[in-house]
């Protein structure tokens, strides 16, 4: 499995006392899968996306990143991890401010040594980049800056493809491009594909949907 969630619990603790987010989430994703993430606002997907990216610890449960017990690594194991095996695509795009758009797509994956460079022209010819590859973040508009933050993600190939709301500020025609470089990176390397979305759209672009609900999956 490239990722799996077994009786996964996360509580915060806030000025009312514990609230519980999720109360037991089990999933697989196996090699190639891809996966719609469903729900209300507020029942916990980005959560869930945070959990899977190692950026937060569940308060209980396993879980289970490229083979590895991401909940008995260290610190070092999950930042190795999360550099060599995951893309996060997040809705704020986290550009690097001081690096050209080139610089920013290649930034990832050039930490884990894997800069294909014939792969990212393809991938910036298809996401209709390339006369920004000299500029800089804050000269591009929002959905070239999302636009950017994906091909950094997929330019890393990735085992583990988690994103975001990642079409959230891009017209319909650019976010059917956005979908297709994803599902082409899925198809071509066996990478796992997990989507945050309220689309329906782009939930049913995916193998499957799981619907958050009550801080379980339905
Ligand atoms: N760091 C935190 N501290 C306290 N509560 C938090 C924290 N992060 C999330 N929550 C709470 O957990 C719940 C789930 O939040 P989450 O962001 O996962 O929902 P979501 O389904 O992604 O929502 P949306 O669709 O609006 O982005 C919310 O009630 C939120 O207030």
């Amino acid at each position: 499995m490239v990722l799996a969630f077994d009786a996964v619990k996360k509580s915060y603790v806030d000025s009312d006392g514990e609230v519980p987010v999720l109360r037991g989430v089990s999933f697989e994703l196996p090699p190639g899968a891809t996966l719609a993430l469903t729900g209300e606002s507020g029942s916990g997907k980005s959560t869930v996306l945070h959990i899977a990216g190692g950026l937060e610890a569940p308060s209980s449960g396993r879980v289970q990143l490229a083979g590895q017990d991401v909940t008995t690594l260290n610190d070092a194991g999950r930042a190795a991890l999360r550099r060599n095996e995951i893309s996060l695509v997040f809705q704020q795009f986290n550009l690097v401010p001081s690096l050209t758009v080139d610089a920013n797509i290649s930034f990832q994956a050039a930490l884990s040594g894997r800069v294909d460079t014939g792969y990212i022209e393809r991938l910036v010819a298809a996401l209709g980049l390339s006369d920004q590859m000299h500029k800089y973040p804050e000269a591009l508009s929002g959905g070239q800056q999302q636009r950017v933050a994906i091909a950094r993600a997929l330019a890393a190939k990735p085992k583990l493809l988690l994103a975001d709301e990642p079409t959230g500020n891009l017209d319909e025609a650019t976010a059917e491009g956005v979908l297709d470089q994803m599902l082409d990176l899925v198809a071509e390397t066996g990478a796992a594909l997990m989507v945050v979305t309220h689309s329906p759209k782009i939930a049913a672009r995916m193998d499957r949907e799981l619907r958050l609900q009550g801080g379980v999956v339905t």
